[in-house]
């Protein structure tokens, strides 16, 4: 199939929904980004790329970091690390407090904020100190990316520090449950850390491979976690990755796929590729309004779903 060709369609046909919606403002860091930016990427199995628009400018990863902090816990822990966190969507808004109430502190899944600012307590705890944490977030995503220079943004960190009382809410409901072993604000930065961090679509859909491969790096043969933890991360995405808007995801795209606040979104076809596209103004559930339709106008012109 000739994926450039299908690539600089893509780029034509998306040109009308490019800035359409909203960059996210309630993190005024991100709210200065440009709205008129479009990028995409696709990485085969022996590292090809095909890439389309601005595909080498940084954004920030935002949500698509709890796909890599989850791979990290559930190499940590295993199965047990469900008793602190659920795999069940949650059909809310990914900062929503209303359902951590009645579920007495344990988060739906791992990737509304609850879930993953409980999954960076549980790495706190497993690797000791919240330096060695954000350490390891690093060094993980630089691996899985084949990229030593990928940084977290500390002003986009500040920044959330400044304003994200909706987080610290969050955490604090699940510390008074007794489901968050760590400091609430030690726990928050760490979590706003890894949350900043900078990548741009051909890293962001390299760093996808080893979901798309059962666990293993097709390229460097690394293996991170076991098949059935792949296939469990894959199937939280598809089910959760979009959190209320993940049904309409699976509908329209049909692909395991994980949204950003940034503006990214990340996608994989089992077996084949990793994909990530990028652009910064966003739906009504915090996902990328442009980004959502060039995946969906992918999987409709190549037939690459899993459906
Ligand atoms: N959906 C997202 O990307 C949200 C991540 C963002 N850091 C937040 O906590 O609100």
């Amino acid at each position: 199939m000739d994926y450039q060709a299908v690539l600089n369609e893509i780029a034509e046909e998306i040109k009308p929904y490019v800035g359409e919606g909203k960059v996210a403002d309630y993190i005024p860091a991100l709210a200065e980004v440009d709205p008129q930016q479009f990028g995409m990427t696709l990485t085969l199995f022996d590292g090809t790329q095909y890439s389309v628009g601005d595909a080498d400018t940084p954004f920030s990863i935002q949500s698509i970091s709890k796909l890599f902090t989850f791979t990290l816990a559930l190499d940590a822990y295993g199965y047990d690390l469900y008793r602190r966190v659920g795999r069940e969507p949650s059909g809310n808004p990914f900062n929503s407090l209303v359902q951590l109430e009645y579920e007495h502190g344990i988060p739906r899944n791992p990737f509304i904020n609850a879930g993953a600012i409980n999954v960076t307590d549980a790495l706190i705890s497993h690797y000791d100190s919240v330096a060695r944490t954000s350490k390891e977030i690093l060094s993980f995503i630089r691996e899985i990316a084949d990229d030593g220079m990928i940084e977290s943004d500390k002003e986009v960190t500040e920044s959330e520090m400044q304003h994200g009382f909706r987080n610290r809410a969050l955490a604090n409901l699940m510390k008074s449950f007794g489901n968050l072993d760590n400091d609430v604000l030690e726990v928050v930065h760490t979590y706003f850390e890894h949350c900043a961090i900078a990548m741009n679509s051909r890293t962001l859909s390299r760093a996808m491979l080893y979901l798309a491969n059962h666990g293993e790096d097709p390229i460097t043969g690394k293996k991170f976690i076991t098949p059935q933890q792949a296939k469990r991360i894959n199937a939280i995405m598809l089910t959760c990755g979009h959190y209320d808007a993940s049904g309409d995801f699976a509908f329209h795209v049909g692909l395991p796929g994980k949204s950003g606040v940034g503006g990214g979104i990340v996608a994989v076809i089992p077996k084949v590729m990793g994909i990530c596209v990028w652009s910064p103004a966003l739906n009504e559930q915090g996902n990328s309004l442009a980004g959502t339709k060039a995946l969906e106008l992918f999987t409709s012109k190549t037939g690459l779903s899993i459906f």
